[in-house]
């Protein structure tokens, strides 16, 4: 694995960020001793260089994406620690007291803000969750923060649209926001928390930060070949998603960095639904020596037809939404050869998925344009657990992951008055998968 990491923070910096696994020690060394005052000098005066990275090994898409439009002029920073820190503790920090309405959770739009915050939760031995959205709220977040709650004294959730994860072709623009249903869905989770005698802590604040703040150096852009300091990891991040979103994951690690160095949480919550996410992110964690705990939440489903709630499923509007549990349904037939009739193999285990997403398409294939449904499967994968590489027999012990993509293409022929979803029903990419659970193994 090659992990490149375009100086981000200096190491001793870092060393004054990063909570250790034991906050009692940390506690301690975050009192002005003469040694911490020292790293803090010393840390201000650190020069940060942000280098070039060289261009990704992977330029080329499976689907070729107009790379003139929206061009960003590639930009080289170097900034002192002095500079982004002189600002830190300025007007800016957004030291007034925000509050959601009619609740007790902070929002938080700055760093400084949020670092004012935190600290005293560090020296009081609170622990603090962080779960990472980019809004558009739904049932899937909401149990994550409920998770998040049971184990913690707080809950942060950050709520930002991160534009380094969208590829220039992609949806950034017509993302939904619905900040103040998102808002409504929060405090009202926050008061069933606060009934509820199970959990330790609530959802103290929102983390809404603006792209100036995330990107203080300027946004390096979208562009595979962009220049600014980025985290990638690879070659897990070049697979399956990354392949199809080659600026994706190093989007999704960079901002996930800048997250948890500023909210310096002890645990993360992230969704199953996003399984490869998941897997780069323990890989980030255990690579940069993280001491953060990743937890990963159950995939939460329509109770009817198990369709995995995603915030892009607004995109659909009612006649693709109907067909757009034909993932879903493949990887479930998969799953089946593999834990019924005991399949291990490859060529069986997705030959049964395959078999359900033709029978669908030679459905859908012989309707009028009015009534049909058009997709395209971008992937549909065997992996490891831990690498997501293909494998060509489950190991029983190891388990595997069946994962895949769809694209629901845009309706073709419109009915009157049709609902066609947000944005007019753009093409909305669909991702689900299933764990194949390693079998027990057998004591003596
Ligand atoms: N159905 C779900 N069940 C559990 N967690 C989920 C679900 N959907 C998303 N999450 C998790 O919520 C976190 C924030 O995800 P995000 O805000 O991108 O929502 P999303 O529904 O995945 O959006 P998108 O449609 O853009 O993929 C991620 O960790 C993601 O895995
Ligand atoms: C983790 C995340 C919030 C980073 O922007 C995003 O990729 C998501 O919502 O899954
Ligand atoms: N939930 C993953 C975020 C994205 O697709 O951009």
């Amino acid at each position: 694995m090659a992990v490149r990491l375009n100086a981000l923070f200096s190491p001793p910096f870092l060393s004054c960020l990063f909570s250790p696994s034991n906050p009692a020690a940390f506690a301690t060394s975050m009192r002005p001793t003469p040694t911490t005052a020292a790293l803090i000098r010393h840390a201000l005066k650190t020069t940060v260089s942000t280098t070039l990275p060289t261009a990704s090994s992977r330029a080329v898409p499976l689907v070729s994406r107009p790379l003139q439009s929206r061009t960003t002029v590639p930009r080289v920073q170097t900034r002192t620690m002095a500079s982004s820190c002189s600002s830190t503790f300025s007007s800016r920090s957004g030291g007034g007291l925000e509050k959601l309405p009619s609740s007790p959770i902070r929002v938080l739009r700055t760093i400084p803000s949020l670092r004012l915050w935190r600290r005293p939760h560090l020296l009081d031995h609170r622990s603090v969750a962080l779960v990472p959205t980019m809004g558009a709220l739904h049932s899937g977040h909401l149990s994550l923060i409920r998770q998040a709650a049971k184990e913690n004294h707080h809950v942060v959730v950050s709520i930002y649209v991160n534009p380094a994860q969208f590829g220039i072709a992609e949806d950034l623009d017509s993302y939904p926001k619905t900040w103040d249903s998102d808002v409504a869905a929060l405090v009202k989770l926050d008061r069933e928390l606060a009934d509820d005698g199970e959990n330790l802590g609530r959802i103290s604040a929102v983390f809404a930060p603006t792209t100036q703040e995330m990107y203080p150096g300027g946004f390096p852009g979208q562009e595979v070949d962009s220049k600014g300091s980025f985290v990638t990891i690879t070659p897990v991040g070049e697979l399956l998603e990354g392949k199809t979103r080659p600026t994706f994951f190093r989007g999704v690690a960079t901002v996930c960095m800048k997250l948890f160095n500023i909210v310096q949480p002890e645990k993360v919550y992230f969704g199953q639904k996003d399984v490869q996410q998941t897997v780069i992110i323990k890989r980030l964690v255990q690579d940069f020596a993280m001491p953060i705990e990743v937890v990963i939440g159950k995939t939460e489903r329509d109770p009817v037809d198990g369709l995995a709630l995603s915030s892009r499923n607004v995109y659909l509007g009612e006649r693709r939404r109907k067909r757009a549990t034909v993932l879903y349904d493949a990887l479930k037939a998969a799953e089946e050869v593999y834990l019924i009739k005991g399949a291990r193999r490859r060529e069986v285990i997705l030959g049964v998925a395959n078999m359900v997403v033709q029978d669908v398409l030679r459905e859908e294939e012989v309707k009028e344009p009015d009534e049909r449904v058009r997709f395209e499967v971008d992937y549909l994968s065997l992996a490891d657990p831990d690498t997501m590489e293909e494998i060509g027999v489950v190991d029983p012990a190891r388990g595997g992951i069946l994962s895949g993509a769809i694209k629901m293409l845009p309706v073709e022929r419109p009915k009157n008055g049709e609902d066609l979803g947000h944005s007019r029903g753009p093409a909305v990419r669909l991702i689900d998968n299933i764990i194949l659970e390693p079998e027990l193994v057998k004591k003596e």
